[in-house]
């Protein structure tokens, strides 16, 4: 990386992925990637080659999120260098694999760029998840994708934090980034997601093409929701959950949760408050968290700074 006038200079992303079914009851992602598996004239762009994947066919087959153990969060150091063995959960194996095929993780030959499809059942609307708030190359394709995308909106949730964080199957590309649409129930298509997600992809893959094409981009600046902590549901002493989001927070993702605002509602009737600084809730009632003990996200607004960047020829 070469600093250059205003622009940094950055490798050319020529290695791009797409993987839908990471979850295999996420439908807008198992479906465009399935559409562009066999027609991919829509992915296609000069200069770079675009690779549609099933990351978990197993899953897909199923409908279910995961076989064994979910996907999205075995991309760790640990699973990747584990022995191979047929005794590990499908998903570490199928980890391996994918890790053959589009990574090493942290190596050079990684993809460049893998856009990871997501729905979720919460209220959230068009969000991109990113991994680093360092990643300017990211930072300048989620500013072009929401100007691209305008009047219509789009969230950006910077998950980048120490405990919180796990280890995604987009994770070992150089430039990772999650598209999240919603509200869309598990194993349901509808056609105002699946057309939101298709038009984001495409507009990434635009900004690739631009920059891959020597467009210089100027700095930016770039508000994101940047996750702090996770809030799960109230609980008797035996584990079990005994409220539910309150429906005054429910649908509410991205606004603001203040001191004493009603969180959750009791099987009984009683409101229980939220205390501690404004946030902004986001995940919230996202079915595949229950498991997770995770009733919504929390997050605090932030302002990132994106360096200019251009393709460097060498
Ligand atoms: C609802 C859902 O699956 N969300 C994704 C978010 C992500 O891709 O980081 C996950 O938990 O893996
Ligand atoms: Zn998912």
């Amino acid at each position: 990386m070469t600093s250059c006038h205003n622009a940094v200079s950055l490798h050319e992303a020529r290695k791009v992925a797409i993987f839908g079914g990471t979850h295999g009851n996420e439908m807008s992602g198992v479906t465009l990637v399935n559409l562009w598996t066999n027609n991919g004239a829509e992915i296609q762009r000069t200069g770079l080659t675009t690779k549609p994947f099933i990351t978990n066919p197993r899953a897909v087959e199923k409908c279910t999120r995961y076989i064994d153990t979910d996907l999205n969060r075995a991309f760790t150091s640990e699973n990747l260098s584990a022995p191979r063995s047929e005794d590990l959960p499908y998903e570490v194996r199928r980890a391996q694999e994918i890790n053959q095929m589009f990574g090493p993780k942290g190596s050079p030959e990684a993809y460049d760029v893998i856009f990871d499809l997501h729905n979720t059942t919460s209220n959230m609307g068009c969000t991109l998840i990113l991994e680093s708030s360092k990643d300017h190359f990211i930072l300048q394709m989620v500013n072009y994708i929401k100007r691209a995308i305008a009047p219509a909106s789009c969230s950006l949730l910077l998950y980048e934090h120490p405990i919180l964080q796990y280890a995604t199957s987009r994770s070992i590309a150089k430039h990772p980034i999650g598209l999240e649409v919603g509200p869309q129930p598990q194993g349901v298509l509808r056609s105002n997601i699946f057309e939101s997600m298709r038009v984001i992809v495409k507009h990434g893959l635009d900004f690739i093409e631009l920059f891959n094409g020597g467009m210089e981009f100027p700095p930016c600046t770039v508000d994101v929701y940047r996750v702090s902590e996770s809030m799960d549901y109230p609980r008797d002493t035996n584990g079990n959950i005994i409220a539910m989001i309150h429906p005054d927070l429910q649908d509410c993702d991205w606004e603001p949760l203040n001191p004493g605002d009603p969180m959750f509602q009791t099987f009984d009737g009683r409101t229980i408050f939220y205390e501690g600084s404004t946030v902004y809730p986001t995940f919230i009632n996202e079915a595949a968290y229950y498991e997770k003990q995770q009733a919504f996200v929390m997050t605090k607004r932030e302002t990132l700074v994106a360096n200019g960047v251009k393709a460097s020829k060498i």
